[in-house]
């Protein structure tokens, strides 16, 4: 297996608490992996540290290299991160928000080249945001924001991407919208990471990574039912996992 991100007895401390104790795992490039789990178990950490965003121990590798081997913008280009509930940048206009996205591709105090703005509006049209784009960021719903944070991540045209809860404040048609993004995204070989509390959504991916109390569970792909059985344990088997038609669904117990 070809992968795009992995790590080597990966451990993070937060300050008295050690959140993640040697995680060695590895996420397959093109495919999209989701990362379920209780509340507190670790997987923001986790993807965080993916990211290269927290101090740890051990090792990630990204597409093959230790991440302290690439050079800041050329890792800020092949990685791209959508992080949970992201404040600030208010007042900045939702153009401008989605251009913080090329900034890993353009010289320092450059103006943006014209592929900048094919990248821009092609993420914010993609996202459905492109009408918005004259207005602040900080005028918008939680939802209309989260999607143009969507696009900012897009517009980075990263080989990876890592979004935390990226279905936060989106209605039903929107997380539709969502999930054919991201087969998309996998369809052109790019590889997507989330974090995830829908559980009917995560079972969409590929592969699940089911974590808990800062350790992996369980990984493997998402209609495997020895997978069904570890998320069910994971969450005290308060769901049971149920096929409907040709999908997999959590149902509360
Ligand atoms: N700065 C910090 N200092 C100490 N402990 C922290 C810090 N940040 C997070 N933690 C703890 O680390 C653990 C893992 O947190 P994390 O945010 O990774 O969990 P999570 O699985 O993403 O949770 P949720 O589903 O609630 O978002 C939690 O117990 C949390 O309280």
């Amino acid at each position: 297996m070809n992968a795009a991100l992995q790590t080597t007895a990966l451990g993070v401390v937060l300050g008295e608490a050690e959140v993640l104790h040697g995680v060695s795992i590895a996420l397959p490039a093109a495919r999209w992996t989701s990362v379920v789990g209780p509340n507190g178990a670790g997987k923001s950490t986790l993807l965080k540290a993916l990211a290269g965003l927290l101090p740890h121990s051990g090792e990630v590798q990204l597409l093959g290299r230790p991440l302290a081997a690439w050079r800041g913008r050329e890792r800020a280009r092949a990685l791209a991160w959508l992080g949970q509930g992201e404040h600030g940048a208010d007042d900045l206009s939702v153009w401008d928000v989605a251009m913080l996205g090329r900034l890993p591709h353009q010289a320092w105090l450059a103006q943006p080249s014209a592929a900048d703005r094919a990248a821009v509006e092609q993420a914010l049209r993609a996202t459905q945001a492109w009408d918005w784009r004259e207005r602040a960021l900080g005028a918008l719903s939680g939802g209309e924001r989260q999607r143009v944070l969507l696009a900012r991540l897009l517009a980075v045209n990263a080989q990876v991407l890592l979004m935390d809860e990226p279905l936060a404040n989106l209605d039903p048609p929107h997380q539709a919208d969502w999930l054919q993004l991201v087969r998309g995204l996998v369809a052109q070989g790019k590889t997507v990471v989330s974090v995830l509390h829908e559980i009917g959504v995560a079972l969409h991916a590929d592969r699940l990574l089911v974590v808990d109390q800062g350790r992996v569970r369980h990984h493997g792909a998402c209609d495997d039912p020895a997978t069904h059985r570890a998320l069910e344990a994971v969450f005290d088997h308060r769901i049971a996992i149920h096929q409907l038609n040709d999908r997999w669904v959590a149902l509360p117990v």
